[in-house]
């Protein structure tokens, strides 16, 4: 800057594009969740914020805006095809990641109460600070699924426990479930469910106090990726050996 010039003004965020907000919204109704202008704004500030926290640390694998927005932004909003959401329902987000599929649920369901579990701090961070630029009610949560589920303040407190690309059925079985209430829902959102998976987890749920509460089946909207959601439900108190210590339940899955 030469002497006297003028201070050139902050850059602009990084935004969704035009296309990427067409895509989005075409996208999102084409998997049942219709966006309004005001959600698509949030979504493209998602996005700015995306990029700028992957710039300084691993948030996500995907590069492009298409597959931001398809594998993401929509595949989060998949979620919520399955059971039934109630109105100012606790939800916890099991290995949120950088806020998948958290932060998208709570621009569409305003009215859900989130909380976004992860192990690792600074992803926990972003998400908190994502949350805040955006307007969004998710709280941030950092620890072990393994220990949160033993704290008397999460154990047994919430509606639902959804989760995406964290573990294999009968392991997510023993996390979650001793954090639901009673009557509650996990939904398991999974690319491929293979049969001894399905067979596996069905077996940890009796363990753990749940049982098949659904199952969808569909495909991710635009590229048709198949996506399938499993859904159990606790029918009975889980008995209080669960969860295991950290890393048990990875090492020697139930089931
Ligand atoms: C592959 S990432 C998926 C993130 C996000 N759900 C998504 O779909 O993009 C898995 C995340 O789960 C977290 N995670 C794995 N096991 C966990 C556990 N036992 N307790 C808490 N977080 C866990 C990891 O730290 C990681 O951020």
């Amino acid at each position: 800057m030469s002497a006297g010039s003028e201070p050139s003004p902050p850059a602009a965020p990084t935004l969704l594009s035009e296309a990427g907000c067409r895509l989005l919204q075409g996208a999102a109704a084409e998997g049942g969740h219709p966006l309004t202008s005001a959600q698509t704004k949030q979504f493209a500030g998602l996005y700015g914020r995306l990029l700028e926290g992957s710039a300084q640390m691993n948030l996500t694998a995907l590069q492009s805006e298409r597959d931001i927005v398809l594998k993401h932004f929509v595949d989060s909003l998949g979620c919520l095809n399955a059971g039934e959401w109630a109105t100012g329902a606790a939800v916890l987000d099991l290995g949120t990641g950088a806020g998948f599929p958290a932060l998208p649920l709570a621009i569409v369901r305003p009215d859900l109460r989130i909380t976004a579990l992860d192990a690792t701090a600074k992803k926990v961070a972003f998400v908190e600070r994502t949350a805040q630029a955006l307007g969004l009610a998710v709280q941030g949560l950092t620890g072990r699924a393994e220990e949160v589920g033993r704290d008397p303040q999460h154990r047994g407190a919430y509606d639902v426990v959804v989760t995406r690309a964290v573990a294999a059925l009968p392991v997510l079985a023993e996390l979650a479930l001793p954090l639901l209430k009673p009557g509650g829902m996990l939904v398991a959102q999974k690319a491929q469910l293979s049969a001894e998976e399905r067979a596996a987890g069905l077996r940890a749920a009796g363990l753990v106090g749940a049982e098949l509460g659904g199952e969808w089946q569909g495909q991710l909207p635009v590229l048709g990726d198949a996506r399938c959601l499993l859904v159990l439900r606790k029918v009975a108190e889980t008995p209080d050996t669960y969860p295991r210590r950290t890393g048990i339940p990875n090492k020697r899955p139930l089931g």
